[in-house]
């Protein structure tokens, strides 16, 4: 068992069985719909220590491994967010053929009740499960009233501008609005990676920046923002960041983010980062010359330092 964040590995679930009271999704972001989720199953059992079941990859990576990345958390960055809510145990469901085709049925015999013992489950009205997801909240009800097992169906949120989801969140970063996306988060969005090098002109250019590789995350709206940086170890710092392909230097390659931290020097190469997007300054953009780069990412910085001001 990881002991940070009492992730339990599928190999484990049968001996750590336990009276769980499990929250049931992929929460990908952990949103304030899924924070809803979790405020309910903790009124359904007062006092019960708090699991939530998910799968690792999200399915629809497994289903469609072509797609471009589209997370909003890492299965660790779920972990954290999930810890940060009060859960306490998180177990993680490899997504593999074998477990997709198990039907309905199977799934809440032989895993919910067989495996995981769980007495008490909580999930949006909207979760569906089993091969070619074909078990829907009705059957849940079904099956687990005849196992006796308690079942909250949670009523998808929904704020003025309709139910709260996942993919609103990843359009609302897709189009560069990192303050909306962090009113349905409940924290600003954040990306954390290992820094790795890049190609050492950052620090010619007045500007060193630390680049982390973006994964599996989504991509955000290409661009520079202001951004809060928890180095290892968890000091904070602020600075400005560029999400993108370095159009100026560097057309076509990977979009990665590169993080330039405010009075800061030192060697943070192979540090995890989690950087924090608050505010997005501008689209990014090709330029003529490194010169008129170097002007604009001094104008970003005094942006940046402006906001944080
Ligand atoms: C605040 C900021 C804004 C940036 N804006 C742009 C941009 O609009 N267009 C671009 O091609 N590159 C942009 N860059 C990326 C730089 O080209 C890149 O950081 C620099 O070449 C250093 O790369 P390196 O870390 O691989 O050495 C920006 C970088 C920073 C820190
Ligand atoms: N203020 C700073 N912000 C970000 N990185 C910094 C800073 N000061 C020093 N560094 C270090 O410099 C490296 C970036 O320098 P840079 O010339 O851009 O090289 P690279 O192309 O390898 O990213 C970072 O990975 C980090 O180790």
């Amino acid at each position: 068992m990881d002991q940070a964040c009492m992730c339990q590995k599928w190999q484990d679930m049968e001996v750590s069985a336990f009276n769980m009271a499990a929250a049931i999704g992929n929460f990908d972001g952990v949103h304030l719909g899924h924070a809803h989720v979790i405020r309910m199953l903790r009124n359904a059992r007062p006092g019960s220590p708090l699991s939530v079941i998910t799968f690792t990859p999200h399915p629809r990576m497994f289903f469609r491994p072509q797609d471009p990345p589209f997370l909003l958390t890492t299965a660790s960055e779920r972990r954290q967010a999930l810890q940060n809510l009060g859960v306490k145990h998180v177990f993680e469901i490899p997504f593999t053929r074998a477990f997709s085709s198990l039907s309905a049925h199977e799934f809440v015999h032989q895993v919910l009740y067989g495996k995981l013992k769980i007495s008490h489950l909580a999930c949006g009205e909207d979760f569906a499960f089993g091969h070619r997801r074909e078990g829907d909240v009705s059957f849940l009800e079904r099956e687990l009233v005849s196992l006796g097992v308690g079942l909250s169906v949670v009523p998808i949120f929904k704020d003025k501008n309709g139910p709260l989801s996942s993919s609103r969140i990843r359009r609302l970063l897709q189009d560069g609005y990192p303050e909306r996306a962090a009113e349905e988060l409940g924290r600003f969005w954040s990306i954390s990676g290992v820094v790795a090098h890049g190609d050492k002109r950052g620090r010619q250019l007045g500007f060193p920046t630390a680049n982390i590789a973006l994964g599996s995350h989504i991509e955000p709206a290409r661009g520079v923002y202001a951004v809060r940086v928890v180095l290892e170890g968890g000091r904070v710092e602020y600075g400005v960041a560029n999400i993108g392909r370095r159009p100026t230097i560097n057309d076509g390659q990977e979009s990665r983010l590169e993080v330039n931290v405010f009075d800061f020097s030192g060697d943070l190469y192979g540090q995890t980062l989690q950087v924090f997007l608050h505010h997005m300054i501008r689209e990014e953009r090709r330029f003529s010359s490194l010169e008129e780069l170097k002007d604009n990412i001094t104008r970003d910085a005094e942006a940046a330092r402006a906001y944080w001001a």
